[in-house]
């Protein structure tokens, strides 16, 4: 629960996209009374469908541009590779003192694609709420999602310190905690805490798929607890990863050079029998697992148990 709000700090929010993200957004904002009006768009009909079906949303609308038509809030919540397309459909109809935002994982391409097609007047502030689950679509979002979660923001140098304040104020008030930071930081900063990770777990339930065959599925009837929580990850949203990999590429090849760097050190490690080493190396892993639960960011999503519902 999102603590209820005395006043709507927008008149009227526009959701492009309508899955997880914007669907938890519209939740949080509706039960706490955020938004006098939230709008959403998503591409296909039969998300719009659905979510006119869930009243996941006041109203759903058949175009980008009659969502954003009198906003005073617009977020991008599609995939990043879209994200520059859907800024140049909708740039001619933003309202003038409108605040642009997104959500996407990756900061830099989506600036890069974005901020060219975005009128004078319009107040682009790029964002990144670090919650989520592997689920997607428009039956995916909760309320809850995003409460004591990080939010970053990176705002250009020009952005309105003003506009930056009024989107924070938002955003904690859907239960995060909000930080600024450089685009090309974030990126590097993700590529750790995320990208490269999400890309490790694809490929650990890629090796088990291929091991199958010669296990005769005792990997899947026996799976221990490491290995689901790979299974957790790889069943992330195939379009949404391929973007983030495609538009994160050199920070996410840099820290990927740095793991298997280090993969081949405890690789010969294990070869030569250098327990020390192994040792030495495992207790310094767990300071920093003991780090983040004592900083009270465990981020470990809950299953949830939902569908995968695609557009
Ligand atoms: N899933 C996650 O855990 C997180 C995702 N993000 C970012 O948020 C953004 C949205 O992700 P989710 O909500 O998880 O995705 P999702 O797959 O649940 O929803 C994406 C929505 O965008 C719509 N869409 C796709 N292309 C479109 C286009 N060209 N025009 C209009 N609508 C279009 C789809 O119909 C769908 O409604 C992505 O950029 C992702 O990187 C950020 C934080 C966490
Ligand atoms: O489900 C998980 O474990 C996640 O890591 C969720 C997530 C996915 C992408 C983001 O950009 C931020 C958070």
């Amino acid at each position: 629960m999102t603590a209820p709000a005395a006043a709507p700090m927008f008149r009227r929010v526009a959701l492009i996209g309508l899955g997880l993200i914007a669907g938890s957004m519209s939740l949080a904002m509706r039960e706490s009374g955020l938004a006098g009006r939230v709008v959403g768009y998503a591409r296909s009909d039969e998300t719009r469908d659905v979510a006119r079906e869930i009243g996941l949303v006041d109203e759903v609308t058949d175009s980008a541009a009659e969502a954003v038509a009198g906003a005073d809030l617009v977020v991008l919540a599609v995939p990043v590779g879209a994200m520059g397309a859907v800024a140049a459909e909708i740039a001619p109809h933003l309202a003038p003192g409108a605040i642009l935002t997104d959500v996407g994982s990756v900061k830099q391409s989506v600036i890069e694609a974005v901020a060219p097609h975005i009128p004078a007047g319009v107040h682009f502030i790029p964002g990144h709420p670090l919650a989520g689950t592997e689920h997607s679509g428009p039956r995916s979002g909760f309320a809850g999602l995003f409460r004591n979660r990080w939010w970053l923001l990176t705002p250009l140098p020009d952005s309105d310190p003003a506009a930056v304040a009024r989107l924070s104020d938002l955003v904690r008030a859907l239960g995060a905690n909000v930080e600024t930071m450089e685009p090309a930081h974030h990126d590097l900063v993700l590529a750790v805490t995320s990208h490269a990770p999400h890309l490790i777990a694809y490929t650990m339930v890629g090796v088990a798929d291929h091991l199958r065959r010669v296990t005769d599925d005792e990997v899947i009837k026996y799976s221990a607890a490491g290995f689901r929580d790979f299974t957790r990850i790889a069943a992330s949203d195939p379009t949404m990863w391929r973007d983030v990999f495609l538009h994160n590429r050199e920070a996410t090849l840099d820290i990927l050079g740095r793991f298997a760097e280090e993969l081949f050190v405890l690789q010969r490690a294990i070869r030569m029998g250098d327990g020390q080493h192994l040792h030495d190396y495992f207790t310094r892993t767990r300071a920093i697992r003991r780090g983040i639960i004592e900083a009270g960011q465990d981020t470990a999503a809950p299953d949830f148990g939902r569908g995968v519902e695609k557009e």
